[in-house]
């Protein structure tokens, strides 16, 4: 028997008392239920490709089709019966004592063998940095800069390193919209570039795969990067409207001469691995096929040297700069913040958002 207008009724209430928000994906599948629910069909004209947020919630009721009201009324009812069930049910593992886990699995936080690494886990979407994703690698770079390793390592799950930017972040709105967005993301960016500035210990990127963006970036603030054969690093930062960020505008110039970084950094210029090893900004190449054996192989012969001697050699070649690293983030991230709210940046999202643009 399919659900009642009462027991529909009971679900809408429930929703409301749910202890633990169950994330927009689940928000967005609930909204689009009730309104077949309530009104059948979408039958309201689709809004601007600008106008994120709304459009977003017009493609999810759309997309039930001619779903009838009443079987739309039963899958908000078991919707709602199965997200009370699980907000109500005991977290299966229990985080461990001594390191808080990231909030999402799209980060994987372990320490073996002297080494703390730090993987991004979202191999489906490139390992694109969601919002969370930059909070969890704070979390997870104040806890190693304290633990018992000897180096950090950041790298990917899967075929990417990582996409850069999740270029959805910016269609989340906030109440106080596109200003109120590019004032808190100005925020988390300089949080983020700066843990990496102040980042004691030996700081090791394993590239993976192509790198984009942000990922790229902040290469400049570790202390060795080494790349698959197959990696690119590429900063379409004009192809986006946006400006760079992470350093790289001092860093990039300092590393590989004006000319070269400005080919990157104002142009695009996506560089090879080779490349990129040639102008500094990577330490080694090495062939796909031997890649993991090989880095992690010397990886953990490094981690054995003595832990104190290799922080107060990085505080030697990094200190003197610190202060200088901290002055440009903070004028990155406040271009950014204009950046962000302009119409270059806007339509550029929502071209990649549309389908019509990739790098
Ligand atoms: C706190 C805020 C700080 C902000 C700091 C600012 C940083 C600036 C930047 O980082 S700029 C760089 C932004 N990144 C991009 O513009 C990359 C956009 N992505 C692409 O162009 C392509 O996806 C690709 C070239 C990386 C890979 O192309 P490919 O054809 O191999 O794969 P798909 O396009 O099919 O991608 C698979 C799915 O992954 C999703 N995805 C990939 N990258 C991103 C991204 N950056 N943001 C959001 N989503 C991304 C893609 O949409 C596919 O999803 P789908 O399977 O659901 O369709």
């Amino acid at each position: 028997m399919l659900a009642s207008q009462k027991d529909f009724n009971n679900a809408v209430s429930q929703v409301k008392l749910l202890k633990e928000d169950p994330g927009n994906e689940v928000k967005l599948k609930l909204y689009a239920l009730y309104k077949q629910a309530t009104e059948g069909p979408c039958n309201v004209p689709k809004p601007g490709m600008l106008d994120f947020i709304n459009k977003t919630k017009w493609d999810a009721w759309n997309a039930l089709g001619s779903l009838s009201k009443e079987a739309a009324r039963q899958n908000y009812v078991d919707l709602v019966s199965r997200l009370s069930a699980s907000s109500e049910s005991p977290s299966p593992e229990a985080p461990a004592a001594d390191r808080k886990q990231p909030e999402s699995d799209s980060l994987v936080v372990t320490s073996e063998d002297g080494i703390t690494t730090i993987r991004l886990n979202r191999p489906a979407k490139k390992n694109a940095l969601t919002t969370q994703m930059y909070h969890d690698i704070i979390a997870a770079l104040q806890a190693a800069s304290k633990d018992e390793s000897a180096i950090t390592v950041l790298t990917g799950s899967g075929d990417y390193y990582c996409s850069g930017n999740d270029l959805t972040n910016f269609t989340h709105l906030p109440a106080g919209g596109l200003e109120e967005m590019a004032r808190s993301a100005a925020a988390l960016l300089r949080d983020f570039v700066n843990c990496f500035i102040d980042f004691p210990k030996p700081l090791v990127a394993v590239v993976n795969g192509p790198a984009v963006g942000i990922s790229v970036t902040i290469l400049g603030l570790f202390d060795v990067v080494y790349a698959t054969d197959r990696a690119s690093f590429h900063t379409p930062f004009s192809h986006l409207g946006q400006s760079p960020e992470g350093c790289s505008s001092y860093t990039f110039p300092k590393i590989m001469g004006s000319s070269k970084a400005a080919e990157m950094l104002l142009f695009g210029k996506k560089l090879t691995a080779q490349e990129a090893c040639a102008q500094g900004l990577v330490t080694e190449v090495f062939p796909d096929g031997t890649f993991q054996k090989e880095v992690w192989a010397r990886l953990k012969a490094y981690s054995k040297l003595p832990p104190n001697a290799m922080r107060i050699s990085k505080q030697i070649i990094r200190n003197r700069e610190k202060e200088k690293l901290h002055a440009v983030n903070a004028e990155e991230s406040s271009v950014l913040r204009e950046r962000w709210q302009s119409d270059e940046c806007m339509n550029a999202i929502a071209s990649f958002l549309s389908r019509k643009a990739k790098l």
